[in-house]
């Protein structure tokens, strides 16, 4: 009996391998053309990746061995993970490959299909939809918030200074107060009330869903719905979605009820929430769901990528007091005597080499260190055929720290953004680039100014002794998975 089961088992996996290589046999000699990374029949290149935490460094050790464009293999599925400028400015730029990558299903439970997840003619009349909500006139008003938030921010330093402290774990609730306020119009008041579920449940969600993608047996749907990590996931989605739902429709009430006088924003922010309330796509409303996807979506993508940026940033700037020193001088001269007085949208674009500071931090710790797309027909590039359903990974890590574009590229030199020219645009792709770039980057620059403005201006920042030693992660954002720990002091002028 044991040797027929044995038998079955070896049967069917043969077969699994055989159907596996029917089925990708056009493609793989299709995609001859490039590099490909030897692997194992069936499962490919798995065990190339060695867990969340390791990603970064499987991909650096990867371009190493094999170059900057490469082919990895999965069952039934063919990625080209590549970090070479050429190539990406292709596929960026392409108005062929807008389609995201097959690992963004694993955000589909929460986002569904927002912005960020969306494809083909969804995607189109979204971004459509969406693109003026973040015209300047309407972002300038969002710089109340960041400063509101920042005083709670800046108020909660104050109990901590002179100790050492995981700075991060401050800055990502004051970006989660400032999203939900910009796209929800409530306040999760996530800084002050400790142990918020909805907070929790935001914070688990995005580790889960690396966690998933680089962990091989829970990416199948299949094996993934036998794992108590499903139900954490079913469980914490529900919540979010519940939440989400109870705002939307308060705030359908409050609109309804509202008098014109009481409508009236004049000077005042309105929430992302709103507009989708107020559009209407082939002249009818948006569904609750579908609005609930763009909340979520706008919560998801909106407040942990610039929680990272601004973290690292603060990182940076204690380790370096040359640059910290210029970044202050800069500021004094912006806010003259009354140097604590509230930021304007007019200050904040005054801030030339902050926003450097800001550049040259993404450069070397982008807060999105890879993404994805993929083909939906057949794409021809340099007289090679990439198929349809080909998955491309965008290292944009590794190519920001290309020496060919940004000599000595390990230190970190704001002033090379000053002299930059613009001769190879796509060398620097935090925020992605082309038709389907970051919609929020220009809200996302106001927001991180703002915070390390209001925080250059109020402490003096300083490195942790001996000096913290960051170890990075990817959690489909960037993150330290030691903590990014520094020290602040309050300045005195
Ligand atoms: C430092 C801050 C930020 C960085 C580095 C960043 C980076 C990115 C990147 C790399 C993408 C492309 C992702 C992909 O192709 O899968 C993206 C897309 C997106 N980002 Fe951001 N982002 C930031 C802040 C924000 C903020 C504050 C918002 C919202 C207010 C936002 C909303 C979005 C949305 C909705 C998309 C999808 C756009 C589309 O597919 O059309 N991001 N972002």
């Amino acid at each position: 009996m044991l040797v027929v089961i044995l038998c079955l088992v070896i049967a069917v996996i043969l077969f699994v391998i055989k159907y596996e290589q029917y089925t990708m046999r056009k493609k793989d000699k299709q995609l001859l053309w490039l590099d490909t990374v030897p692997g194992y029949p069936f499962i490919g290149n798995l065990f190339e990746f060695h867990g969340p935490r390791e990603t970064l460094n499987d991909l650096r050790h990867l371009h190493a061995t094999y170059g900057k464009t490469m082919l990895i293999r999965a069952p039934l599925q063919r990625m080209i993970l590549s970090c070479d400028y050429d190539f990406l400015e292709f596929v960026l730029s392409s108005p062929k490959i807008l389609d995201k990558s097959g690992e963004y299903k694993f955000l589909h439970r929460w986002l569904g299909t927002g912005l960020l997840t969306s494809d083909g003619p969804k995607w189109k009349t979204r971004r459509k939809l969406l693109t003026p909500s973040f015209h300047f006139s309407i972002l300038q008003k969002f710089v109340a918030s960041f400063e509101s938030n920042g005083n709670i921010l800046v108020e909660k330093l104050r109990t901590v200074q002179g100790k050492d402290i995981n700075i991060y774990q401050y800055i990502t609730l004051y970006t989660l107060d400032i999203i939900c306020e910009s796209a929800m119009g409530v306040s999760v008041n996530a800084q002050e009330v400790e142990d918020s579920q909805y907070v929790k449940n935001v914070k688990f969600l995005c580790r889960r869903i690396n966690e998933r993608a680089t962990t091989f047996y829970e990416r199948p749907d299949l094996l993934y719905r036998l794992s108590p990590n499903y139900y954490r996931e079913k469980k914490a989605v529900k919540q979010i979605h519940n939440f989400t739902y109870s705002v939307i429709d308060s705030r359908i009430k409050t609109l309804q009820n509202s008098t014109n006088d009481q409508n009236n924003t004049e000077g005042k922010a309105v929430p992302f929430l709103d507009m989708l309330l107020k559009s209407t796509v082939d002249g009818r409303p948006l569904t609750r769901e579908e609005i609930r996807e763009e909340v979520d979506t706008f919560m998801f993508e909106g407040h942990d990528t610039a929680g990272s940026a601004i973290s690292f940033a603060l990182y940076l700037l204690a380790s370096h007091q040359d640059v910290q020193d210029h970044a202050l001088e800069e500021q004094k001269t912006i806010f003259c005597k009354d140097i604590h007085r509230p930021s304007t949208y007019n200050d904040l674009q005054q801030m030339k080499y902050l926003e450097c500071v800001i550049k040259e931090t993404l450069r070397l710790y982008p807060s999105v260190p890879f993404y994805g797309r993929k083909t939906d027909q057949p794409v021809i590039y340099k007289g090679n055929v990439m198929p349809e359903d080909i998955d491309i990974a965008v290292i944009a890590y590794e190519l920001q720290r290309d020496p060919k574009y940004f000599p000595n590229p390990d230190k970190f030199d704001p002033t090379r953004f000053e002299t930059m020219d613009g001769t190879n645009p796509y060398c620097f792709i935090p925020f992605s680039a082309g038709p389907r770039n970051c919609i929020g980057q220009k809200f996302a620059m106001l927001e991180m100014k703002s915070a390390l403005s209001k925080i250059l201006r109020a402490f003096r920042l300083l490195p942790t002794v001996p000096e913290h030693q960051l170890k990075l992660t990817s959690e489909a954002v960037l993150k330290s998975y030691n903590g990014i720990y520094i020290r602040v002091l309050k300045r005195t002028f």
